[in-house]
């Protein structure tokens, strides 16, 4: 399969969700082309996509070729006027020639998309692109907005203050009132809005590269996407959360965002020792192990967080007189990281050219009219700027195939991610029931950047029908008891969702089940649009003190979960699957 097949693949499976840009190129290895270059091609394509799908729309060649699907058209028609090397194909391959013999118009209409944006050269253009402003200024010419995705800061309270940041760090940003002035910001602005869900998180744009600012370098400020603030906003840590665990921690977004919010706790109770409340982290992976105590450390939450490096949260013993006093779990394991918007794609955001305006089902109609049988597997040179060899060629194949590999790359993705989802949720229930376990817990979030039912409201209904959860009388954390800023969320899980789990359980597991109460408890997060968000879901779980079960000394309840003996295989698989989901840096997704 060709280097632009594959990369087909990868923008059509980002765009449906099935992964961020990262972990789809890097999650498979079994790509013919070379990762690095299949990422970068793939990269860049999408984000040019917005001026390239304007582009090839107004040249019309896609009603001209009528075999060429729009993920390739994008991706052949991005090296055909922006790469170095041209095409990386031989001059006789079909797709070649149907996207080449249109060069001249191509060419005119990138002209034409520059001087729209009022740019004098195509430097200037892609200078414009890489600031990430080719959608905002195609709105300006006509074509719709998509707007970008904010970058969201929690402002570290364990070193700095809100007040503070906003006089120093921001001092040049004007405050915005409402988020889409944000999204929609010119790339000449530098615009701050403060958020009104999640307390000391910020929302920004600007000319100058956040990266670089001098307190993010300090670690008093924190790359947090807004939802990835919901779970510690929700278990809402007070004074009484003598000993909370962060059961799978790394990175450590939320572990220091946990010991922020306890510190201000024991401050505004007004409680001297600031040492009464602490926090363990728990990492099972070695090198994120690592990462997370740096993180910690940056953040100089060392004093409330004591982190268990290589340390599976299955093998902690809920009954030992270390975690005698549990008060909180924080749980966000691994997952499929299906609802991350990386930085990538945040700025990117892939818009395929359609036959007319507003016609974007062109791949499937397209691709099903011209089936015709399995599509041939060629060879492919290996990478973009690979010249191909003089006398190369590769006539058999069509531009045609395209549209059938397409096709069946969504069919085989399908039946991939079915698989990944069940062994990920099997996963996750066995580490929420084990949370569960905890005898004198009362509350645990359980959430994930996924944005499929599996990982999400299924789990919830089939912990709280779980014998541990019914025996140690854990319910949902209702919305109306949920903190200020969770209670206002708009979006919640899913009814139908609840519902389909719950019949899937059998009458005795769902009778103490309220499906419209469960889905209001649960808390969801859309994958872009308007609340600039990443797919998220988060839902918390509580029981009062009366239900809370006896030291183990004096009671061993039925439902004791045994630490794991070994690492299991479905384990260690869901484990590898999402090794960096949410970390590269000191952020969610950079
Ligand atoms: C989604 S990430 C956590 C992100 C983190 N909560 C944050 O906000 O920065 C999941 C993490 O859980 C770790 N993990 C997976 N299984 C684990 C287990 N059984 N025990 C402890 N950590 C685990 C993974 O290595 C990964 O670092």
């Amino acid at each position: 399969m060709s280097l632009y097949y594959e990369a087909a693949e990868v923008l059509t499976s980002v765009k449906g969700n099935n992964g961020s840009l990262k972990s789809v190129v890097f999650g498979k290895k079994t790509w013919k082309s070379d990762a690095k270059t299949l990422f970068a091609l793939a990269a860049e394509a999408a984000k040019w996509s917005s001026v390239l799908s304007e582009v090839v729309e107004n040249s019309g060649i896609m009603k001209l070729e009528k075999n060429l699907s729009p993920t390739l058209t994008l991706l052949l028609v991005h090296d055909l006027l922006l790469a170095k090397r041209g095409i990386a194909l031989p001059g006789k391959h079909g797709l070649y020639v149907a996207v080449t013999r249109h060069k001249a118009r191509l060419t005119a209409e990138l002209t034409k998309a520059r001087i729209r944006r009022r740019l004098t050269s195509l430097e200037a253009l892609r200078a414009h692109v890489n600031a990430g402003s080719a959608d905002a200024q195609g709105h300006e010419a006509g074509n719709a907005p998509a707007p970008r995705h904010p970058r969201w800061i929690r402002i570290n309270t364990l070193r700095t203050t809100l007040e503070h940041e906003l006089a120093t760090t921001f001092v040049n940003y004007e405050r915005v009132s409402q988020l889409k002035d944000v999204a929609t910001a010119k790339a000449t602005q530098s615009v701050i809005y403060v958020d009104d869900h999640v307390a000391n998180l910020v929302a920004i744009v600007g000319v100058e590269e956040p990266t670089k600012f001098k307190a993010y370098k300090e670690g008093k400020l924190i790359f947090q996407e807004k939802a990835s603030c919901f779970p510690a906003a929700l278990l809402n840590p007070t004074v009484d959360d003598v000993h909370i665990i962060d059961a799978c921690a790394a990175p450590g977004n939320k572990t220091t965002h946990l010991a922020a919010l306890l510190q201000a706790a024991l401050a505004s109770s007004g409680e001297s020792d600031a040492s009464s409340c602490h926090v363990t982290a728990c990492e099972k992976d070695n090198l994120r192990s690592q990462i997370l105590v740096k993180m910690v450390k940056l953040a100089e939450a060392d004093s409330t967080v004591t982190v268990k490096k290589k340390q599976d949260f299955l093998r902690l013993d809920p009954f030992s007189k270390e975690f005698s006093n549990v008060t909180a779990l924080l749980l966000d394991p691994s997952c499929s990281g299906s609802g991350i918007v990386g930085r990538d794609e945040g700025t990117l955001n892939i818009c395929l050219p359609s036959l007319d305006n507003g016609n974007t089902q062109d791949d499937n109609k397209r691709g099903k009219k011209r089936k015709r049988g399995a599509a041939k597997e060629k060879p492919g040179p290996p990478a973009a700027d690979v010249k191909v060899k003089d006398g190369e060629e590769d006539q058999d194949d069509d531009a045609s195939d395209a549209l059938v590999e397409e096709t069946a790359i969504e069919e085989t993705d399908e039946a991939k991610l079915k698989a990944r989802l069940e062994s990920l949720s099997a996963f996750q229930l066995r580490l929420l029931t084990h949370a569960m376990a905890f005898p004198t817990a009362r509350k645990i979030t359980y959430s994930t950047c996924s944005i499929h039912n599996d990982e999400n409201e299924n789990i919830v209904v089939k912990a709280l029908s779980s014998e541990v959860a019914r025996e140690q009388g854990w319910k949902v954390m209702k919305r109306s008891i949920q903190v200020d800023g969770m209670r206002k969320w708009h979006k919640r899980g899913s009814i139908e969702a609840v519902k389909t789990v719950a019949a899937g359980l059998g009458e005795e597991s769902i009778s103490s089940l309220d499906y419209e109460e469960i889905a209001e408890a649960c808390i969801r997060c859309d994958k872009r649009g308007d609340d600039g968000t990443m797919g998220f879901f988060v839902a918390g779980f509580i029981r009062d003190s009366s239900t809370t079960a006896a030291a183990p000394e004096t009671k061993a309840p039925a439902t004791r979960t045994k630490p794991a003996k070994k690492k299991t295989k479905t384990t260690k698989t869901t484990i590898d699957t999402h090794k960096d989901e949410e970390w590269n840096g000191f952020g969610d997704e950079d």
